[in-house]
């Protein structure tokens, strides 16, 4: 549905250049719910801007739903038309919500109507529709003032789903809401994506947000995408600091004289008995160091950390079997780093063990 390709951002600012994007390739597909996550200033408006062109790339393409924006993009007027045509079919939520004080509610919903110019019924129609969707059937008439803040992100959400987008970008709107109000929103966003087929890319700076609706997600730093993938394939990628952070198991190792081992389980292996399979198999006594499961898109996944006695060249055969039961295992490099992921001679060793 979206797909970016080598997008690249630069500001002058203050008589220098300011690298904000630097040859981001995204790949969005239709009906996702798609994270950006990332730092302070790691690029993230920058790169929601550019999806909807409100911020010009100063290389690179967009395209969405098949068509190339950044062709669109001209200065000619007719370009400008048909850029304003394209971008009706992508909503956008603020964090500050953006709405106009002296309209009330219905008014603020109808706004993206006046301007594509559809007729003043309809636009009553559509905006009393919208907001019965997003639950303030009874606020029509409300101005922004007299609303919550959950309320108010409601009436954005309605107003930028005017247009019937396929897209919805989403920069931080649940940042300026409390938790409780955060999950209804997201929750809110979730029902959106499932009823509609709306894909929806949002950024934000908080692990939760993605582990809640997300179905894919991406990781920025300094302008760049450093990982990407549905949550299932961040789980599979040996060191990923994606499913480290979505899923951190803790536990300090005994002693030395242990190997401490991460175990990610998703798919079908999650729900086999693989720990106790392999304590009978192989008469190991195994203790659990920390476990983090959880329910994502309706699939169960899941990280433990374990220990086993002995180092790990006398464990290599258990950690083999741990592997071919199509568990990803990342074995820790020394106590007190077991995030990381299986070093160089510890790999080459489990490829000798699988043997
Ligand atoms: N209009 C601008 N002019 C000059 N530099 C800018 C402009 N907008 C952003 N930048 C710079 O580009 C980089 C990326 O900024 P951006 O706002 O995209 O990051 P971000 O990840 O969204 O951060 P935050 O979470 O704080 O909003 C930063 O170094 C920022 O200072």
């Amino acid at each position: 549905m979206i797909t970016t390709t080598g997008l690249t951002k630069v500001y002058r600012s203050g008589g220098r250049d300011v690298t904000a994007l630097d040859g981001v390739d995204l790949h969005v597909r239709e009906g996702e719910v798609y994270g950006v996550i990332g730092q302070s200033g790691a690029g993230k408006s920058t790169l929601i801007r550019c999806l909807n062109l409100l911020e010009r790339p100063t290389s690179g393409t967009v395209t969405v739903a098949g068509q190339d924006l950044t062709a669109l993009a001209g200065n000619q007027k007719r370009a400008n038309a048909a850029l304003r045509a394209a971008r009706s079919h992508i909503g956008m939520v603020f964090q500050h919500f953006n709405l106009l004080s002296s309209r009330t509610v219905q008014d603020n919903v109808e706004l993206p109507l006046e301007i594509l110019k559809v007729d003043r019924n309809e636009r009553s129609r559509k905006a009393l529709e919208l907001l019965d969707l997003v639950g303030l059937a009874d606020k029509a008439k409300a101005y922004p003032a007299q609303l919550s803040g959950g309320q108010k992100q409601r009436v954005g959400i309605a107003r930028a789903l005017a247009g019937d987008p396929k897209v919805l970008l989403s920069d931080e709107a649940t940042s300026a809401l409390d938790p409780e109000t955060t999950r209804s929103i997201l929750q809110l966003l979730r029902d959106l994506n499932r009823q509609l087929g709306l894909t929806i890319v949002l950024i934000t700076h908080e692990m939760d947000v993605v582990k809640t609706i997300c179905d894919s997600a991406a990781l920025m730093k300094n302008g760049r995408v450093v990982e990407q993938g549905t949550v299932a394939e961040l789980l599979a990628t040996p060191g990923s600091e994606l499913a480290r952070e979505l899923f951190p198991v803790g536990g300090e190792p005994s002693t030395d004289d242990h190997t401490v081992v991460d175990i990610t389980f998703h798919g079908e292996a999650a729900t086999r008995p693989v720990i106790s399979e392999l304590a009978r198999t192989y008469n190991v006594d195994i203790s659990i160091l920390g476990a983090a499961m959880d329910t994502v898109g309706g699939k169960q996944i899941g990280r433990m950390r374990i220990e086993l006695p002995g180092r790990f060249e006398e464990n290599v055969v258990p950690i083999g079997f741990l592997r071919e039961q199509g568990l990803q295992v990342d074995v820790a490099d020394t106590v007190n780093t077991a995030d990381a992921a299986i070093p160089a001679p510890a790999a080459a060793l489990l490829e000798e063990g699988a043997k």
